[in-house]
């Protein structure tokens, strides 16, 4: 049939249709785009397409033009941009009951069922249980109970890095890690095989790929993870399957042990022991395992980057590295390492770990939430539905709050009368907000605390020498550029012991 053969009065309904679809499609973005903030312009029907490839720097620069809020169209939905911490104390801690939700992912969350997870359900009595167990066991009170364990692994790491500088980077994820089983599990990786933790950083891996916005066709049309994996296209519903696998095997394997352990009356003390001695109901199990698992998914990558960027900070402004050491040797001397409970008398080391968080936050666009009520703020109307992002990056570049954002300076922590205790404190908005607030933030300060006064108490840290001269290389220190975890590209460096006696002191008290 030609175009011509088409009636002439059924052609005029057909083209009257059409054109009824036209406008209420204009009429519906309108009516969805119009009460939201400007933004980037976006390209008619698909909107933004994707983040550049300089998000971050993207980031700050419609920061600076935008102002507090902004909204990006990314294939067809609405996502607003938190670019200031007065906006994202609004909206996400004084109205979390309407943005506590999480932004639902096809592939991640109902293929691989990463849904169930602490930091990924959005079903308010599973989360209220997860925040129960999690504050129970991460307060910053029964956080004190993981010290020894923190100050021994990041001292083992220490020791690694001064026998082979090559490897720091190893041998920090290998301490962060370690740190996580032993809280979860009373799990030794230095004592046992090493099957698990390959499985385990396997698992990280996944979940982070499966995570990253328009990797997967299905995120985009939801309707696909109905099909059959038998048809052509669905290798991804396939792996799903298979990785959904994986990761219940890894939660099951390590969660089972302790329960042996338990009836055979030889587990070692752990989050898993305590909370399962503590429940009463049969059915808290799986929330339980799902708690332990949280330790290693939310905290190992995070904490191990922190400590990543704080060795790109002392490279890059070595007179922090001396101020640090001046402190230490005044504080503690030279007769004993340093512990997390000297951190009161140790105001620049402290310092240090606050302006690593500020100055390159590991989180740079946090986790997204999602509205689950209709909200006025600041004369827009933002439909339930809509998801938010808190601008993390820009805050840390706010150079009201911050003077010479780029420049790493812990001084700033330190100056009481000019910023307000708050900011002294901490640069707390590198931890998410409101009810979805990291819960894990004792934790990770203090192994970053662990980790800033070990490595500077025992050794020197530089750029390796360039060739046969003395002279150190010039390094060119490269930080990802996306909104994933924010770490720097492996770069070389050199360890030194700091002073005569200093590594056997350590090694003593590892023996120990
Ligand atoms: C430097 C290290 C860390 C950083 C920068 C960090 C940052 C964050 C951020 C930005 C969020 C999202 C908050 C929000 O949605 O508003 C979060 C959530 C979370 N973090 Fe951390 N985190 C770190 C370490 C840890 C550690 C060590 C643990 C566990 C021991 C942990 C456990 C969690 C959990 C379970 C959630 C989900 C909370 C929820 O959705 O209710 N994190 N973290």
């Amino acid at each position: 049939m030609t175009p011509e053969s088409i009636p002439l009065s059924a052609r005029f309904q057909i083209g009257i249709a059409f054109l009824l679809i036209v406008a209420a499609w204009i009429w519906h973005g309108k009516r969805s785009s119009a009460r939201l903030p400007p933004g980037p312009n976006p390209l008619p029907i698909i909107g933004n397409i994707g983040l550049p490839k300089d998000t971050l720097s993207s980031f700050k620069n419609w920061a600076d033009q935008y102002g507090d809020i902004m909204t990006l169209r990314i294939m067809g939905k609405n996502i607003l941009i938190l670019n200031s911490k007065a906006a994202a104390d609004e909206l996400l801690e004084k109205r979390s009951s309407s943005t506590y939700a999480r932004p639902v992912y096809t592939m991640a969350h109902e293929i691989v069922g990463t849904k169930h997870f602490p930091s990924q359900t959005s079903d308010p009595a599973t989360h209220k249980t997860y925040r129960r167990m999690l504050a129970m066991s991460l307060s910053p009170r029964a956080s004190e109970a993981y010290r020894p364990t923190q100050m021994l692994e990041i001292r083992k790491a220490v020791m690694d890095m001064l026998n082979e500088a090559d490897n720091y980077v190893a041998a920090i994820q290998r301490a962060v890690a370690s740190i996580a089983l032993q809280i979860a599990y009373g799990y030794d990786i230095n004592k046992e095989d090493d099957g698990l933790i390959k499985k385990i950083q396997r698992m990280m891996h996944i979940i982070v790929e499966v995570q990253i916005p328009g990797r997967f066709l299905v995120d985009v049309i939801p309707a696909l993870k109905y099909l059959p994996t038998w048809i052509p296209g669905m290798k991804f519903k396939r792996d799903g399957e298979l990785w959904a696998a994986q990761i219940r095997e890894v939660e099951q394997i390590p969660f089972d042990r302790v329960k042996r352990d338990m009836a055979a009356g030889t587990a070692k003390p752990s989050l898993v022991s305590t909370l399962l001695e503590q429940s009463s109901a049969v059915d808290e199990e799986k929330w339980i395992k799902m708690v332990a698992g949280a330790l290693y998914n939310a905290g190992a990558e995070t904490t191990s980057a922190a400590i990543q960027n704080f060795l790109a900070a002392i490279v890059m402004f070595p007179d922090v590295q001396k101020k640090a050491q001046r402190e230490l040797d005044a504080v503690i001397g030279r007769d004993r390492p340093p512990t997390i409970e000297d951190r009161a008398h140790l105001p620049y080391c402290s310092a240090v770990v606050h302006e690593t968080l500020r100055w390159q936050p590991v989180t740079p666009g946090a986790i997204p939430h999602v509205f689950v009520h209709d909200e006025e703020f600041m004369g827009y109307r933002i439909p339930k539905g809509t998801v938010t992002l808190a601008n993390v990056w820009a805050m840390s570049r706010n150079a009201t709050e911050y003077p010479d954002p780029e420049i790493f300076k812990p001084e700033r922590f330190l100056e009481a009368d000019k910023h307000g205790a708050e900011n002294v404190e901490r640069f707390r908005v590198g931890f998410g907000f409101g009810r979805r607030v990291c819960p894990g933030i004792a934790l990770a300060e203090a192994s970053l605390f662990a980790a800033v006064v070990s490595i500077l108490w025992t050794c020197n840290i530089s750029p390796p020498s360039s060739g046969s001269s003395a002279k150190p290389q010039e390094i060119e220190m490269r930080f990802g550029n996306t909104l994933r975890i924010h770490r720097p590209d492996p770069f070389p460096i050199h360890v030194n012991p700091r002073f005569l006696g200093a590594v056997e002191l350590i090694r003593d008290t590892i023996r120990d």
